[in-house]
């Protein structure tokens, strides 16, 4: 049985990662999403073990010192990362798998796993970037602006990934992603 695809969507804070990827898994209820583990307090309506796996600081770094992460990074303020069984076993059954993660993390996946797909998504403007955290509501204007002030610098790291995918609609981002997909599917020579 050939192994599943990694599949890593990057990009910076309010581009609609999270959007898309709940669309994705509609179109493809087979791809396996990856919830990752955070320090970060839930939102409204978020729960653990669905959007995040959440922990206190002291229960990541324990997480970090039993090599339970496949990667982690701090992101304005706050640990994220991915639980590493859970992502290896999916991709061992063949199922392939999406994680959702900023870029420091991202590119921590490539380096031990060459062979991931690796999507940054990308906003029209970085006015329609600030729009879109500020309308989510979510986070006070002091955290905005922190994540709005490392945008700039994590575009300028797109030349790390293989897919530019402009997130202008969801739908049409979608099916660009769904495309890239199929066709990684389909590839005869494989990435080393
Ligand atoms: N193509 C789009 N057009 C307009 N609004 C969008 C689009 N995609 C997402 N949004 C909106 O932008 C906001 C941010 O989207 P989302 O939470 O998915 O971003 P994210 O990249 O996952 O953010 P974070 O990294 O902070 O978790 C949401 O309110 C969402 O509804
Ligand atoms: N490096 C990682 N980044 C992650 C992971 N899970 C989520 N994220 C990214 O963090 C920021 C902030 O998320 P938010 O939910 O607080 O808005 C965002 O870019 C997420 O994609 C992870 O496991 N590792």
């Amino acid at each position: 049985m050939s192994k599943g695809l990694l599949i890593v969507l990057s990009g910076p804070s309010g581009v609609g990662k999270g959007t898309v990827c709940n669309q994705l898994r509609q179109r493809l209820p087979e791809l396996v999403y990856s919830v990752s583990a955070t320090t970060r307090q839930p939102r409204l309506g978020e729960e653990n073990g669905v959007n995040y796996f959440f922990k206190s600081r002291e229960q990541f770094l324990e997480m970090i010192e039993n090599d339970q992460l496949l990667e982690h990074a701090e992101y304005v303020g706050n640990f994220y990362g991915t639980p590493r069984d859970f992502v290896e076993q999916t991709i061992e059954s063949g199922k392939d798998i999406i994680l959702e993660i900023e870029v420091q993390g991202a590119l921590k996946v490539k380096e031990k796993f060459s062979e991931g797909i690796f999507v940054f998504l990308l906003p029209p403007s970085l006015d329609e970037l600030k729009g879109r955290i500020q309308g989510r509501g979510t986070e006070n204007q002091a955290t905005i602006d922190h994540r709005m002030s490392v945008a700039a610098d994590e575009i300028s790291l797109l030349e790390n990934y293989d897919y530019a995918v402009v997130n202008d609609e969801i739908d049409l981002a979608c099916q660009r992603i769904q495309s890239i997909i199929t066709a990684e599917h389909c590839k005869v020579r494989k990435k080393l």
